[in-house]
């Protein structure tokens, strides 16, 4: 036991596609159990989504859950029952007949009818309020999770299911999340694990209970990448991996710009800004966490196990003392040479090859990675002088407040201020946000514009790089209705229109990131 507790205990996130239908389960359970060799791990699930995530289980469950509402529909039950056919097929074609196989078809079952029953009686009193939905969509965590568990177990690892369902036994306010109430979720997280032994491997729900507010407004989709960096605070792990459908962080969505070069590692202030601006590869509040502990994210492949990912390393991050480097580091505690073809099966066991800072030695002058966030409305508003200028300010801000319209980037003069807001602002609460501005001036909307932001740590310290930035895009005959920088010293970012945006992603990244700048 005792060199069982001397293990580095890491922290495994899956994302819903890499447990989407048995096949993918299996794989994943492969890369649990060989990580088990070297590691205490604790699994983190997401729901299932046997494709892509806006057709997943969560999002069937809002689609529920919305249905409950309308009159004289039930077709919320023929949601539910898809839903447990679908659960039932992969328990068949993943889990071994036997004790496991009985317990965890009876456990499926009943969750599902207990879904039934939460949203008929919703139904009846006509009403889902916040927390029912948080409720209803954790269904989604507690399927997959307490498969996953049954799986393994057929298999003969000692795996617990842990259902986060009760996470949360206080009130808390929901205008006051902040750090008290993270804090208060990583002790409840270690009270829970603490109970498991050194020999069990925790399978554990991603959703983390009924956030005041509701999960899906105070920390959104994407919530389970969330739990997973408090529990590994909690812990003390040695890395958090969030395991996806993609290799790591790349220069630029590899999807839009087809040279983006994934990247060794990255710094967590710049993954936080290219998550914010549209790179959303891990959820934003995941960052601060495991910055505050010191602790590594690393992304990975879960179709992929043999890549080395990307490593989110935190500043004054210094490697265990096996390790003499993050090249060196591996969570498996031992120090193991570079990585032949044939040693990368193991997957936990890799070793980045470049800089610790998310550049290549002869990468040093170059921004990190570029992002682009779509669906962004621009509003300019002119003020007709009534008003001194903090008044004016103060009343555009408090007007947009009242709406809970959130603005991502702001360029001012005194008697004037753009501003990009977030995407999906309501519609209705935007008509009634202008009526109000239009109190303090004139207002112009620009809608179906994009906000391309260039991002790197070495940018605080690159002359001419702004320069570089807009004279590309002025070659593309790309049109910029807002420029702004310095708010964080490791973006520049830019309002261009939406329809241009694809080709000035291309062109920033590979003229500004791979250096291919032609005069
Ligand atoms: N800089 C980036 N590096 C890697 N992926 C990125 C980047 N920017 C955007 N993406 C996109 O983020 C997505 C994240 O992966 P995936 O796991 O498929 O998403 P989800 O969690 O939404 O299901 C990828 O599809 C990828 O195209
Ligand atoms: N299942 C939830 C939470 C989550 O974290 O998802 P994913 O791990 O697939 O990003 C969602 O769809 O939002």
């Amino acid at each position: 036991m005792a060199r069982a507790a001397a293990r580095p205990i890491v922290v495994q996130k899956y994302g819903g596609t890499s447990v989407g239908s048995a096949e993918r389960m299996l794989e994943v359970s492969n890369i649990v159990k060989s990580s088990l060799d070297h590691n205490r791990v604790i699994v983190v699930l997401s729901a299932m989504s046997s494709t892509k995530k806006a057709e997943g289980t969560t999002s069937r469950l809002l689609e529920a859950a919305k249905e409950v509402l309308k009159p004289n529909s039930q077709r919320y039950l023929d949601i539910i029952d898809i839903i447990e056919e679908g659960h039932l097929k992969t328990v068949e074609n993943a889990v071994t007949k036997g004790p496991a196989y009985d317990d965890v078809v009876r456990d499926v079952k009943a969750e599902c009818q207990r879904l039934r029953s939460f949203m008929s009686a919703a139904e009846v009193i006509d009403e889902i309020s916040p927390r029912s939905r948080d409720v209803m969509i954790s269904t989604g965590e507690k399927l997959s999770a307490r498969i996953f568990a049954a799986l393994l177990q057929s298999q003969g690892v000692e795996a617990v299911y842990v259902n986060l369902d009760k996470l949360v036994e206080e009130q808390f306010d929901e205008k006051a999340i902040d750090q008290t109430f993270y804090d208060y979720l990583t002790n409840r997280l270690t009270d829970i694990l603490g109970k498991c032994t050194d020999t069990q491997v925790p399978i554990v729900t991603g959703y983390l209970g009924p956030v005041p507010g509701s999960i899906l407004t105070t920390i959104g989709r994407g919530y389970t990448d969330l739990t997973a960096a408090l529990i590994a605070v909690g812990v003390k792990a040695q890395e958090v991996q969030i395991w996806k459908e993609v290799d790591g962080i790349f220069t630029a969505d590899p999807r839009k710009a087809p040279k983006a070069r994934l990247l060794s590692s990255i710094s967590p202030e710049e993954a936080a800004e290219l998550t914010y601006y549209g790179s959303e590869v891990i959820h934003p509040f995941t960052m601060e966490q495991v910055i505050r502990a010191s602790i590594p994210i690393r992304i990975k492949n879960a179709f992929k196990p043999e890549g080395n990912g990307t490593v989110i390393v935190p500043d004054g991050w210094r490697p265990p003392q096996h390790a003499e480097s993050i090249e060196d580091f591996t969570p498996g505690g031992t120090r193991i040479p570079k990585p032949s073809a044939a040693s990368l099966s193991t997957p936990p066991h890799h070793a980045p090859t470049s800089h610790p800072n998310g550049f290549a030695e002869d990468d040093e002058k170059r921004p990190t990675a570029v992002t682009i966030k779509d669906n962004v409305i621009v509003l300019n508003v002119h003020s007709n002088r009534k008003s001194v200028s903090h008044g004016f300010f103060a009343h555009i801000f408090l007007a947009l407040d009242r709406y809970g319209i959130v603005v991502d980037l702001i360029s001012t003069s005194e008697v004037h201020v753009s501003m990009a807001l977030s995407p999906n602002v309501k519609e209705v609460k935007l008509e009634r946000a202008l009526i109000e501005l239009r109190k303090y001036g004139t207002v112009d909307v620009i809608r179906n514009m994009a906000i391309l932001s260039l991002v790197g740590k070495q940018m605080r310290n690159m002359v001419g790089i702004a320069g570089l930035m807009f004279e590309t895009l002025a070659k593309h005959n790309v049109n910029i209705e807002m420029i702004s920088q310095g708010a964080s010293e490791i973006n520049i970012s830019c309002v261009i229109e939406e329809e241009s945006a694809q080709a000035a992603l291309r062109a920033i990244h590979d003229e500004c990131i791979l250096g291919e700048y032609v005069e």
